[in-house]
């Protein structure tokens, strides 16, 4: 299970070595998120997404995953509504998966794993004036997460699946324009859990309110194997390492309630 993957990872992958300390480490992400214990909100909004494809710039290899990047200086690629007071800008968007179909996702539902988890990654431009600012505030960042499942090759992911082997090793960049976000979420935006947690990558910070999609989206076996062709290596590197289990262990829920926006 992830768990044990969770454990082998910190062996074998050294970027995995989780820091001791982390800040307040009272609401760190990712969490199982218990379908019985989770709390019906009535005053939870519909969420609103409005993503304008003409925002969308590049693809970018950072050696933990893959994200495509928008520009987020103007108010055209946004999220409100749900659990946020404020209006968010989409920023990038970045997924991780597993060696293989039975695990990769970073939350599970009832210890249920998926192959792999979608973050699509707001901050709050209604307070802040950059990312970089936001990302050190507890109100600072949204986080839509969805679950991918093997099922049905999803067409609108192909077109980023082919842009794929152009950046193969860490650091490498391509243009990647015209690519609309919104073809990723499912047909069912408006049943989804909410906490309060963190970025699963450093630096950790317990910036992020999550906003968890119930319903996954259904991707090809083809398609999830070509994120597996990626590399946490740079070209220069003479050992590659195939970019794959690139998600965090399970952490304490520490007393937070999860939401749910569906009964
Ligand atoms: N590294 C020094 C300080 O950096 C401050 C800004 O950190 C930006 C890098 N990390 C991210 O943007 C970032 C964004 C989303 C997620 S996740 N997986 O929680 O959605 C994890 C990480
Ligand atoms: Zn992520």
């Amino acid at each position: 299970s992830a768990c044990d993957a969770g454990e082998w990872i910190k062996k074998m992958h050294p970027m995995w070595q989780e820091p001791l300390a982390i800040p307040g480490g009272e609401r760190q992400s990712p969490i199982d998120i218990s379908v019985r214990k989770s709390m019906f909100d009535p005053q939870l909004k519909p969420l609103v997404m409005k993503y304008d494809p003409r925002t969308c710039q590049q693809i970018w290899n950072n050696g933990y995953s893959f994200l495509v990047e928008y520009d987020d200086t103007t108010d055209k690629s946004t999220l409100q509504g749900g659990p946020l007071e404020d209006q968010f800008r989409l920023c990038q968007f970045h997924f991780h998966w597993g060696e293989n179909n039975k695990w990769g996702a970073e939350h599970t539902v009832d210890h249920l794993l998926y192959p792999a988890e979608l973050h699509l990654v707001h901050w709050n431009a209604d307070r802040y004036s950059l990312f970089e600012e936001a990302v050190m505030e507890d109100n600072g960042l949204a986080v839509i997460g969805v679950f991918l499942k093997v099922g049905k090759r999803h067409e609108g992911l192909q077109k980023l699946v082919d842009a794929l082997p152009a950046v193969r090793h860490k650091d490498s960049v391509v243009e990647f324009t015209r690519f609309d976000a919104s073809g990723l979420l499912p047909e069912n935006t408006q049943d989804y859990w909410t906490y309060a947690g963190s970025l699963t990558t450093p630096p950790l910070t317990e910036a992020v309110t999550w906003i968890i999609m119930k319903q996954p989206i259904e991707v090809s076996h083809d398609q999830l194997a070509v994120f597996r062709s990626l590399l946490f290596t740079s070209a220069e590197e003479d050992v590659q390492k195939s970019m794959v289990n690139n998600f965090r262990v399970q952490q304490p829920l520490k007393g937070r309630t999860v939401r749910s926006s569906f009964v």
